[in-house]
Parts: C-alpha cells; structure tokens; sequence
C-alpha cells in the first residue's frame, strides 16, 4: 500500500458505500457507511458526517469541527478517521469510528433495567478523563449532552460532535460568542445564556445536567429539560436566569444516591469559580464508586 493509503487518512468517495442515517442535525447529518475499496463487503464501517450544502459560514465551521477532531486523541472522545473529498474538493465530509451502540440517550432509555449505579458512575467518569483532556489543549465543548456522547461498549462511552467546540484565547479565561445561534439553553451556564460566555466552568455546569440525565435514564419526564426545540428565545432565557439565581435547580432523579447530587449541585453553582474543575469532579466520582463496590446500595432490580 501507498503511504498515503497506509494512514488513510484520505478515504475514496466511489469506495464509500451508504448503508443507513445514523444521526441529524441542524447543519449536518451522520450516516453508516462501509469503506470498501474491494468491492467484496469485507470493507470497514465508518461513520460519515456530511455538511447539509447551505451557507459558507457552516464549511468554515466544519473545516474548523475537522481540524478540532482529527487532533484529539483520548480513549473517551470519538476517533478521527479522515476526510472524503467529493465533487472536486468542493464539499467534504468527516469520517469517524462508527460506534455500535449510538447516542448514550438511547442507550439508557433501551438498557434502563440493566444499567446500575457502578456503570452510571463509570460513563460519568469517562467522560470527566474526556472533558479533563479537552480542557488540557484549551477547548471547550460548549455542547456536552447525553446526546452528544456515544456508546462503544457496555463499559465505554465517548464525547462526540465537535460541532460548536472552541479554543480558549491564550490571554483569557473564557471564549464570547459573537451570534449564538440555535442554543440548547437548557444545558447553558447562566453566564452562558445572559452574556454568551463560555468556559471550562460553562463545561462543567453541562456536565451536571448530563449527570442528571445519566441518572434518570434521559427520561425526559423528570424535570423536562427541553423547552420546545431548544430555541433560544429572551423571554424563556430571561426566565431561566431569574429562576437559576433564585436557586432553582433540578431535582434529584429517582433513587439517585445523595453523593452524585452533591455532584451536579457543585456543577451548578451560579458563580463559575465557585465550580468544581473536572479533575476534582473526576476525582469525587471515584470516591463515590469505590464505596458503591464496597457496598452496593442498588437494590438489584427483579427483571420483568
Ligand atoms: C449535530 C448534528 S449531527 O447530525 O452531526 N450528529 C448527530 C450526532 C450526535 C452526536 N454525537 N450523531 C453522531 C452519531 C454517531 N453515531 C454512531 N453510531 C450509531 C450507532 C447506532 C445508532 C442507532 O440509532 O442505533 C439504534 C439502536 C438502531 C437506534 C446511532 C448511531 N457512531 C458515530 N461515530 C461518530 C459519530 C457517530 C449519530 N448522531 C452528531
């Protein structure tokens, strides 16, 4: 094989076999593809991420979500694979490891009955050691949500969608959005929502609420957290800011063990220094675990 098939990096359009819509979104599309440059079906399954063909803005974000993915390289965030050109370079697509057991969300509502405390606390630290790497090159996700972490194995998940990732300025803290678009304010930071300011401490408060999530299954009638489609309108982000310095948070999901409330109520701490960092987080989630594997305190469900 060439070098430049050895690292393949560069994946052939006509040897990118369609098989079936993995995922959607406003800007782009995931679909399961096989790679199969034989021709025989012995090629490998990829996933694929296409930009819908609209305005430019989104290829320069795109290229910027490509560059962001393919140097990233930690156990717990979705694998680069490479990139396909197609119609002469003038639109390219994503290809990443395909992972099995798709988006956390549905995995959690489908295996409710055989998820216990112990896993619950390892997703959640795996994606801690992930949100710790990104933070070590100075990128916060700005978009970290059950939906957005996928399921490699029973015993592993992976930070996904990379799509609204940013870079922190060398010189600052945080990183201003200019035009927040279509923002899902219900995973939002109250500084997020009111002034657009993102940081490793916004990160956190998104981790609080997927800590929630993990722990009620992604059951979505404990404390409903989308408000329509997730549609930044001022009057809902004005009511959710008064309501959050009012100190109203999310309520415990049921049977959740009063140490990962803890957890999530540290997550969301009005003031963002007042946040615990991911390492303290990942830290105090094996705390929590090791006194799980010394006494269980789940009630082993009687399968139906
Ligand atoms: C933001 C708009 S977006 O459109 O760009 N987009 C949505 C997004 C959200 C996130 N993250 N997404 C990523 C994948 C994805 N899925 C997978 N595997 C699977 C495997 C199975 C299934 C599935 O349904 O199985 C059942 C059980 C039959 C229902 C679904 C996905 N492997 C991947 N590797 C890299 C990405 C990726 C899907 N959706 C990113």
């Amino acid at each position: 094989l060439s070098p430049a098939q050895d690292d393949q990096t560069l994946f052939e359009e006509r040897h990118l076999r369609y098989i079936s819509l993995l995922g959607k979104g406003n800007f782009g599309s995931v679909e399961l593809c096989r790679y199969d440059p034989l021709g025989d079906n012995t090629g490998e399954l990829v996933a694929v991420k296409k930009l819908q063909p609209n305005k430019q803005s989104t290829l320069d974000d795109f290229q910027k979500e490509v560059n962001t993915l393919s140097i990233l390289h930690c156990d717990y965030i979705v694998k680069y694979r490479g990139v396909c050109y197609s119609m002469g370079r003038l639109s390219m697509s994503l290809v990443m490891e395909y992972l099995p057991h798709g988006s956390l969300i549905g995995y959690l509502e489908k295996y409710r009955h055989s998820v216990n405390t112990r896993r619950m606390l390892l997703f959640a630290s795996q994606i801690c050691k992930g949100m710790e790497y990104l933070q070590t090159l100075r990128y916060v996700h700005r978009d970290l949500a059950a939906r957005n972490i996928l399921v490699a194995s029973d015993s592993l998940v992976k930070i996904a969608d990379f799509g609204l990732t940013k870079i922190i300025p060398i010189d600052k803290e945080y990183y201003r959005v200019t035009q927040p678009g279509e923002s899902p304010i219900f995973w939002y930071a109250p500084e997020s929502i009111s002034e657009s300011r993102f940081s490793h401490k916004s990160d956190v408060w998104s981790f609080g609420i997927v800590l929630h999530e993990i722990f009620s299954y992604c059951d979505m009638n404990s404390n409903p957290k989308r408000i329509g489609h997730n549609v930044q309108g001022p009057s809902i982000s004005v009511h959710l800011t008064n309501i959050l310095k009012s100190n109203w948070r999310l309520l415990p999901p049921p049977h959740c063990p009063p140490k990962v409330y803890s957890l999530m109520k540290q997550c969301w701490a009005y003031n963002f220094d007042e946040r615990p960092c991911f390492s303290s987080l990942g830290n105090q989630i094996e705390v929590i675990m090791q006194d799980e594997r010394e006494n269980p305190k789940d009630i082993p469900c009687i399968l139906n």
